[in-house]
């Protein structure tokens, strides 16, 4: 799914009014009715305390639509102007004048904190204050409004955008966001839903297909991607009959340091579960005894000293895919080991945990990451590589420029992972909290170097190495709840996701 900038929607706005030649504000009245409609299927006619918060540009409008439909069909409903400025939009004043006519009176005014109502934990609130045209920090008493319904505990559903959230700038200091149990967000999510700072503030969210004009959407470019099981249904290949284990990879894994051996087998097995023909796990010669335990299907090769660490990375293995890094150390001689492994370098290979502190340590050495590498970092990592940021928009702006100067693929893991690759952002659908637990990053990079085994582009393998893994986890929380989840059931579940991918869906089944 294609996530529009403000700027792509306004222009769809205009688009669309063009193409059907009708006037702006019957945008607003079919955005409002959409709403509407939505609130009318779930409250059937109960008369719940609704307070529409309305500002004074078209999110209010939005808002002011909403409520005169609402009271037109029964609702107990009370509308109030979060009178912030006196610029009100021309298509604000048709709905605000609209409503006028419907209610007899004009919607209460609210210029300053004596002003607020008093809300209960009992009232829905529709918050319109604002959507995607924010663009300057509210004043301190419409601040304390947010809070204000914040507090209250009401329900509140969110027209297009929590109000006080940017779309186009992360979080900054002294920002006040309203917390909103549901948003309705109009044509497609915005990217500030995603990510870590601004994606807290929102339980759920869904799309209201409002109805812009289908054309301009389909033909216009966006930087940002949500990918989701159609975009993974596309990239899978199936096996044919007649195959052998040649045909689908070797994936050498190098990784391992004393304490550590099971990042590596973690990494190796999930590779194996990927789909990888074979795997051969490079580890310092301690580790030789533990990974031949520990997973029979795996061949183990190890370094000439007989260290703790490696202090050399020298291999035989023929591999399709290489992935460095999981629980490697980042002792002197192991930074000398892969500077001259990476030297050696010529296909992508995917880099993980302390590799990727390596490079932190030596900046150069990122000069010799071949083209297309796949570097899976998590947020404390990432800063390492690319120093700090201002807010996650910034974040995302230097990962890309990073990745563009470097030409690679950077996964940023979290609870949205966003692939990031030639300045387009691809935001994962899949996962869940059960994932922060140790070692669930060395399964995905063992995934993300299977697929790559078996001949999948890199930013094929990495995008749907990522899904696969948030997906098995999906379905593994079904068996050991969030709680519960361990690393290595992520990759007994990669099976099943799997099957899921083409699963028919249940009522389906049925039959
Ligand atoms: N295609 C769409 O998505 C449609 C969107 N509509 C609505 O239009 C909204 C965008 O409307 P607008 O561009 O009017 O913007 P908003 O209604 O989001 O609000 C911002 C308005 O207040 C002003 N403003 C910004 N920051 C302020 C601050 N801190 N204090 C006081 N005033 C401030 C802005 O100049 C702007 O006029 C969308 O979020 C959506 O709700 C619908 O009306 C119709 C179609
Ligand atoms: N709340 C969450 N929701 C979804 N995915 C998550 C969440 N927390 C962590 N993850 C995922 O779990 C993995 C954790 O990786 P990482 O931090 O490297 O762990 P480790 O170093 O222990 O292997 C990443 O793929 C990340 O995206
Ligand atoms: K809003």
């Amino acid at each position: 799914m294609k996530i529009y900038s403000p700027k792509q929607i306004y222009e769809a706005d205009k688009a669309t009014i063009a193409k059907e030649g009708i006037p702006s504000y019957n945008l607003m009245e079919r955005a409002g009715g959409y709403i509407y409609e939505w609130m009318h299927k779930r409250l059937q006619g109960q008369q719940v305390p609704i307070k529409v918060f309305c500002g004074i540009g078209n999110n209010g409008g939005d808002g002011l639509v909403v409520a005169r439909l609402l009271l037109k069909n029964g609702y107990n409903v009370d509308a109030y102007i979060v009178n912030c400025s006196d610029k009100r939009s021309p298509d604000f004043l048709k709905a605000y004048d609209e409503l006028k006519s419907a209610s007899k009176k004009w919607p209460e005014l609210i210029k300053k904190e004596e002003d607020f109502p008093a809300i209960t934990p009992n009232d829905i609130v529709v918050d319109a204050i604002f959507g995607i045209g924010l663009n300057r920090c509210p004043e301190d008493w419409v601040k304390k409004l947010f809070v204000k319904i914040n507090d209250s505990k009401a329900y509140v559903l969110s027209i297009d955008m929590p109000s006080g959230m940017y779309a186009d700038r992360g979080l900054q200091k002294d920002d006040v966001i309203i917390h909103s149990a549901f948003v309705l967000s109009f044509q497609s999510p915005k990217l500030a839903f995603f990510l870590p700072e601004t994606g807290k503030y929102i339980t759920m969210w869904d799309v209201l297909d409002i109805g812009l004009d289908p054309e301009f959407l389909a033909n216009t470019e966006t930087d940002t991607v949500l990918i989701d099981k159609p975009d993974i249904q596309r990239i899978y290949r199936q096996r044919p009959q007649f195959t052998h284990k040649g045909m689908y990879g070797h994936s050498l894994i190098i990784g391992g340091s004393y304490g550590k051996m099971g990042a590596i087998i973690l990494a190796a097995k999930a590779a194996l579960r990927a789909g990888s023909g074979l795997v051969t796990a490079y580890v310092p010669q301690i580790g030789v005894p533990i990974l031949q335990t520990a997973i029979p299907e795996v061949m183990v090769e190890t370094d000439n000293f007989n260290g703790k660490v490696f202090e050399e990375i020298d291999f035989q293995t023929e591999a399709n895919a290489i992935a460095i890094g999981p629980g490697m150390g980042t002792d002197e001689k192991t930074v000398d080991a892969m500077s001259a492994f990476l030297k050696a370098q010529k296909a992508p290979i995917v880099i993980d945990a302390d590799a990727l502190n390596i490079l932190a340590k030596r900046p150069s050495l990122m000069e010799q990451v071949p083209d297309l590498s796949i570097l899976t970092p998590h947020p404390g990592e990432l800063e390492r590589l690319i120093g700090k940021w201002d807010d996650d928009f910034d974040k995302l702006e230097k990962t890309a420029k990073f990745a563009k100067k470097h030409n690679i693929i950077i996964v940023i893991k979290g609870a949205h992972t966003i692939t990031v690759y030639d300045y387009k952002l691809h935001i994962n659908t899949t996962g869940n909290p059960g994932l922060s637990t140790a070692g669930t990053g060395d399964v995905l990079t063992g995934v993300i170097t299977g697929l790559l085994a078996q001949g999948y582009h890199p930013m094929e393998a990495a995008l749907m190495g990522v899904y696969h893994h948030g997906l098995a986890a999906d379905i593994a929380i079904n068996q050991y709840a969030v709680e519960g989840l361990i690393a290595s059931d992520v990759t007994a579940f990669l099976g099943r996701a799997y099957m899921d991918l083409f699963a028919k869906p249940e009522h389906e089944q049925q039959q």
